[in-house]
């Protein structure tokens, strides 16, 4: 049974539909990452799933007990939810101790203290429990935060940006830790961030959300790699955008000449497309002749560490590349393309 299981909802503020006919679920032990530009209704879904707005059309459902929809719904407290928020949320004038109790209702003061003491042990806080919110570190701070969530044993945990406030340094560590500690309880979750890269270390899966609907939802290595439409594409990072015409079942050609598809193109001849390539299926290699034919070249290199950013203009139009090569500005050089399962969009920036 899922955990958590959003059908068909929809949502508006007074005349302004936020969600519109948006469907997720998520499976037992499940962590999911809602991934999406500011104002595509991401805070306004958490709102939803935890009780704060009732939606106008479809239902919600955790763990198969249906607790929202236009005919009724539970209020927060009754949903067994746990809310992680970027700015901690904890009572300033408690201990560690007694925030992570602050929820813990019919439980004796002796279950009370043990079971304090087993999530400090949890989140590896142990002997900080009679320290003060401000005395500690940010990601201290967010650890006693998932404590007093974890404490009430939820059916699932919301987390709304959790990372941040926390120090770059600290943040993979955290993220890692907190993944862990969720897995091990084996609470669902679903975590809301603006950044690719927290989700991609976070979650099991994304789901990309794009004005009120979720576009696309699956494995991120898959998300990236196969998107379902343009918007994925772009959304889930740097990409090269090439207007092609299908030549054959594995051929299409494109401003850079005739690139081969790894797999079956299923489009027939003829047909206009758009690839999209990342830069890291895109090399570059300098032009050994004098005076070459249309050469394209080095506009831009970034060191990104790993690799070269390079920028590449061919005819005007700008390609993003990473190479490892150091290349001087205005070198000729030519572009190659990496073999791979090509993705193509239609005219309508759909995958084909
Ligand atoms: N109380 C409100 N009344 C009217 N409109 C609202 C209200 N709250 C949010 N909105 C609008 O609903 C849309 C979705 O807002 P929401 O806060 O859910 O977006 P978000 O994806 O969480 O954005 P961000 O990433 O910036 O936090 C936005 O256009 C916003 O202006």
């Amino acid at each position: 049974m899922n955990a958590l299981d959003i059908n068909s909802l929809s949502y508006s503020y007074e005349k302004t539909n936020v969600l519109t006919d948006l469907n997720l679920q998520i499976e037992a032990g499940e962590i999911v990452c809602l991934l999406g530009r500011s104002g595509c209704g991401k805070t306004t879904l958490l709102k939803a799933i935890s009780g704060l707005i009732q939606p106008d059309n479809g239902y919600i459902a955790l763990h198969g007990n249906k607790v929202s929809s236009a005919e009724g719904m539970f209020p927060p407290e009754q949903r067994g939810i746990g809310m992680i928020f970027q700015d901690y949320a904890l009572f300033p004038h408690l201990t560690v101790a007694d925030n992570i109790a602050f929820g813990l209702r019919n439980l004796s003061q002796s279950d009370t203290r043990k079971r304090v003491l087993e999530m400090l042990e949890l989140v590896n806080l142990h002997g900080l429990d009679k320290r003060y919110p401000h005395e500690l570190s940010g990601g201290q701070q967010q650890r006693v935060a998932i404590a007093r969530a974890l404490a009430n044993r939820p059916n699932l945990l919301l987390l709304d940006e959790p990372f941040s406030n926390i120090d770059s340094q600290v943040r993979q560590r955290l993220i890692r830790e907190i993944r862990d500690i969720l897995k091990q309880q084996k609470v669902a979750a679903l975590f809301v961030t603006h950044s690719r890269e927290e989700g991609f270390a976070f979650a099991d899966s994304v789901a990309v959300m794009h004005e009120g609907k979720i576009l696309q939802r699956g494995r991120s290595f898959d998300v990236y790699n196969q998107p379902s439409c343009r918007f994925v594409a772009e959304f889930m990072g740097a990409g090269n955008l090439l207007q092609g015409k299908v030549i054959n079942s594995h051929q299409i050609t494109t401003p850079i000449g005739v690139v081969e598809s790894s797999t079956k193109v299923c489009t027939q001849p003829g047909t206009a497309v758009e690839l999209f390539i990342r830069p890291q299926m895109l090399t570059v290699e300098k032009c050994l002749c004098k005076n070459p034919n249309d050469p394209a070249t080095i506009r831009h290199q970034q060191f990104m560490g790993r690799s070269l950013r390079t920028e590449v203009v061919l005819k005007d139009k700008l390609f993003v590349v990473d190479n490892t090569e150091l290349l001087p500005e205005k070198t000729a050089v030519h572009i190659h393309v990496k073999d791979h399962q090509l993705v193509l969009f239609n005219q309508q920036g759909q995958a084909i």
